[in-house]
């Protein structure tokens, strides 16, 4: 396997963004939606932009965002990616893309295999599918729940769009998940908090330490 991608999301300090460049996260994610604790308002999103820029890439986080908060972020943050989290339908997804220039990742729900071929919607109108754990059902937030699906739901898969691993990842755990999924992109947020909503350097730092030993181990 080669280096694997390794995103960190729901990052709100300079410290703890500064922890993931230094240990080689490839993405960065920042969260716009009020309900969870690692949103982040506009302007400290753009600082943290500015900082992360031309170290790794910025994913900027939204769940069933209107045209008005989108634009919001376009002009503030720059982000690389938007990271569509919510209900949104493949037109929705081709029509930002259009409209902003901007890469889209869309992410899915899983819970069994037929949440993973509702991926084929979607194959080709965006930059890449990020396959996370359906929320609990009393979950508050869509996602970063802390919460992981069976990995092997994604193995063998092929859409022709890259495919990023995400759900109650964390530094024990991260390097089965890429063996046992044959995904080479991964995504993390809870995983690495010491409390919800609070990102720790150690974690990060450890958690992208097992990822890229995993990719070694498979070379
Ligand atoms: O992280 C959040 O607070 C969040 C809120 C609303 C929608 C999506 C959210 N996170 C999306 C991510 O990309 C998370 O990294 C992903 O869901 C994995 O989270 P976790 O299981 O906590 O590692």
């Amino acid at each position: 396997m080669t280096r694997p991608l390794i995103k960190i999301c729901g990052l709100s300090t300079p410290q703890t963004l500064d922890a993931a460049l230094d240990a080689g996260a490839a993405m960065i994610g920042l969260v716009f939606f009020a309900k969870s604790p690692r949103n982040v308002p506009l302007d400290q999103a753009a600082r943290l932009a500015d900082r992360a820029r031309g170290k790794a890439e910025i994913a900027a986080l939204t769940v069933d965002a209107d045209d008005g908060l989108i634009a919001d972020i376009m002009r503030e943050v720059r982000p690389d990616w938007l990271q569509l989290h919510g209900s949104e339908t493949p037109e929705r997804c081709a029509e930002l893309k259009a409209r902003h220039g901007v890469k889209v990742m869309k992410a899915l729900g899983v819970s069994q295999a037929t949440d993973v071929e509702k991926a084929a919607g979607y194959a080709g109108v965006v930059d890449k599918l990020l396959f996370d754990a359906k929320p609990p059902k009393d979950a508050v937030l869509p996602g970063g729940n802390g919460v992981a699906f069976d990995w092997t739901l994604l193995r063998g898969l092929d859409l022709g769009v890259p495919v990023m691993l995400s759900g109650g990842l964390n530094p024990q755990t991260v390097a089965e998940a890429l063996r046992i999924s044959g995904v080479n992109e991964v995504d993390v947020s809870s995983g690495v908090e010491r409390e919800r909503g609070v990102k720790d350097e150690t974690l990060i730092r450890a958690f992208i330490a097992e990822a890229e030993r995993a990719g070694e181990e498979t070379r």
